[in-house]
Parts: structure tokens; C-alpha cells; sequence
């Protein structure tokens, strides 16, 4: 017994019947003339366009919006003539001029020699999956966004410096062009510490992460929270010159935040110390040797007395 013996004729209301109440919208659309042969009621409730209105692949066409029309009508085209079966993803335009999310999943009726006969579909409302997608991506950004973020002071963390890091070495050592490192050390931390608490510690970073966070002259440039108390400033074509004067731009800047420093007596403010290194990277240079030379700069600093800047030469 085949189907066709099983469908009898009287079963053909019962089918549209489904077929009319199911939240997929059925369609068939003839090849050899391009024209709806049937599209279910379902889609005025959906889209506002009664079923009448939809006559031909123009129509479908007409109401997509203009940023997937030509891509979805170029693939559907391509896939139909070849009588594959497939799917799309599109926004289709309703009735009061908003869109809708729907996928489009399309069965070729083939002749015999292959040709395409029909294409037969249904129509999938999938609004609500596009937007929890697109709340989960936002949400992916954001997670990619903070995992690159000192969670203390909002600069960037050691993580994004050594990506970034390795980009700009990479730059300067095939463009031959200068680039400069200033270590940034607060003095005295842990009598700021001891003085105030350690959540206090907190807020003085953080102050002295926002005051630093002023020195970023382009995207080039990179602040980051390198560990505990320390920041690196990465500057990319950059000279020494130019370096030096941003590393006591720092400090300066520091200063004028004027935060309290009573672990130092009354009246003292919190200051940095800084160590510079500017450099044009060869091949086998490598990158952590360049940080300690400036690391051992900052050391210097520190020994000559803080709040102060030591470059190349000890200066
Ligand atoms: N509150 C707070 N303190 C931190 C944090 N990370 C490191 N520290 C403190 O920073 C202090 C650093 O102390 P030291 O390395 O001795 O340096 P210092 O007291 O700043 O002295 P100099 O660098 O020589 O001027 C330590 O007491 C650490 O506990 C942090 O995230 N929060």
C-alpha cells in the first residue's frame, strides 16, 4: 500500500487544517513562474500582509530588509537551481515598517531530469532566539571586555599588556621604530597600607589608576596594572625624549591628585617613582628582559630618594 493510497482524498482538509494551525507558516511557490501558489493565513498574523498580498518572489523580496535582501535572494536563487534543499535567515519587513527574525527553510521539488518543480517552506518566527543570541553575545563582549580589565582600578590588566605587548614588539622590530616602557612604582605603598588599611589601599590606586588613566595620548598608547602597586606604560613610536616627559607627566599628574599620604607625616602626599627604557627590538630580542631593564631603572629611583624618573644613563 502506498502513501497516496493512505491520503484519501477527504484526509486533504485535515492536512490543511495542520498545516493552517501550526505556528510555522507553510508556502509553495512555483519555479517556472516565480508566483505563490500558497502561503498560509498564519503569515497576516505574523507579518500583518494578508496571504493574498503575497503573489510573487518580488513580493518576498520587497519585504526583507535591504541589508539581507540581495544575499538571501542570490543564495536562495543559487541553491534552488542546483535542487538543494536549504535555509535562511532573514529580517522580513511587517505591515507597521518594523522587522521580524524569520528562518526560512526551503524543499526543492525537483522533475525528473532535476530540474527544479516548486519550492515548498515553512516560514519560522525567531525573534525571541535571535534576541536571547544577541543578549548572549553582548554578553560575551562584555565577559571579553572585563577579562582584559584590572577588576581593582578599571586600566588594563597584565593579560591585555602582554597581548598587546607582543603585537607592538612585533610592529617595531619590522618597522625599525622606537619603543618605550616607563615602570611606575608607588613610594612608600606599604606604609600607606599600614597608616590607612588595606581597603584604603584600594581607593589609592584606584586614585592613582584614574590619575595616570589621563596620559593615554592615543590607542597606541597602553596603561596597564602590571601587579600589586605597579603600572606599565606602554608607548609604541615613541622616543626616549618623548617618554621621559610622559613618565614625569605621570608623576606630576599624580601629585596634583594630591592624595594624603599620612603614613609619610602630615601634609605628605602619595608620589611615583618611575623607570624608563626605550628600545628598537631586534631579532632574538625578547620581551621580559626589556621590562626588567626598566624595572631596574625604577629600582634606582627608588634608591635615589622616589618621586622621581631615572631613563638611559641614569638620568
Ligand atoms: N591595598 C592594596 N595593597 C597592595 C595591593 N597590591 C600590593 N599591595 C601592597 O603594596 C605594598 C608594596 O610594598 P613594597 O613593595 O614594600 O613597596 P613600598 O612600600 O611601596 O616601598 P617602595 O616601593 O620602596 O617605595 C605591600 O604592602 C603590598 O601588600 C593591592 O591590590 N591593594
Amino acid at each position: 500500500m502506498s502513501i497516496e493510497d493512505i491520503i484519501l482524498e477527504e484526509d486533504v482538509g485535515v492536512y490543511k487544517t495542520l498545516l493552517e494551525s501550526t505556528r510555522a507558516i507553510p508556502w509553495k511557490i512555483e519555479w517556472a513562474t516565480l508566483r505563490f501558489a500558497y502561503i498560509g493565513p498564519q503569515i497576516e498574523e505574523l507579518l500583518g500582509w494578508s496571504s493574498q498580498s503575497w503573489a510573487t518572489v518580488q513580493d518576498w523580496a520587497d519585504r526583507m530588509h535591504p541589508e539581507d535582501r540581495a544575499w538571501v535572494f542570490d543564495f536562495c536563487v543559487s541553491q534552488s537551481q542546483a535542487g538543494v534543499d536549504h535555509e535562511a535567515d532573514y529580517r522580513a519587513l511587517t505591515k507597521n515598517g518594523e522587522y521580524v527574525w524569520i528562518r526560512d527553510v526551503v524543499h526543492v521539488v525537483r522533475n525528473p531530469d532535476g530540474s527544479p518543480n516548486a519550492l515548498i517552506g515553512f516560514m519560522f518566527d525567531i525573534s525571541e532566539r535571535k534576541r536571547t543570541e544577541e543578549k548572549l553575545l553582548d554578553m560575551q563582549r562584555e565577559l571579553e571586555e572585563l577579562s582584559f580589565k584590572d577588576g581593582l582600578t578599571g586600566v588594563a590588566n597584565r593579560r591585555r599588556f602582554d597581548m598587546v605587548m607582543e603585537a607592538a614588539w612585533r610592529d617595531a622590530r619590522q618597522g625599525r621604530s622606537t619603543l618605550s616602557l616607563v615602570v611606575l612604582d608607588i613610594d612608600f605603598f606599604k606604609q600607606y597600607n599600614d597608616h590607612y588599611g588595606h581597603l584604603e589601599g584600594d581607593e589609592c590606586l584606584k586614585r592613582v589608576a584614574s590619575a595616570l588613566s589621563n596620559i593615554v595620548r592615543n590607542p597606541d598608547d597602553l596603561l596597564c596594572r602590571f601587579g600589586g602597586e605597579e603600572f606599565v606604560l606602554l608607548l609604541q613610536d615613541t622616543d626616549e625624549a618623548t617618554a621621559l616627559a610622559l613618565a614625569w607627566r605621570c608623576l606630576d599628574l599624580v601629585e596634583k591628585a594630591m592624595i594624603p599620604h599620612g603614613g609619610l607625616g602630615p601634609g605628605k602626599r602619595v608620589t611615583l617613582s618611575a623607570g624608563v627604557h626605550t628600545l628598537i627590538p631586534k631579532e632574538g630580542d625578547e620581551i621580559l628582559p626589556a621590562i626588567a631593564v626598566a624595572d631596574r631603572r625604577l629600582y634606582l629611583a627608588k634608591q635615589r630618594g622616589r618621586a622621581r624618573v631615572v631613563a638611559e644613563g641614569g638620568n
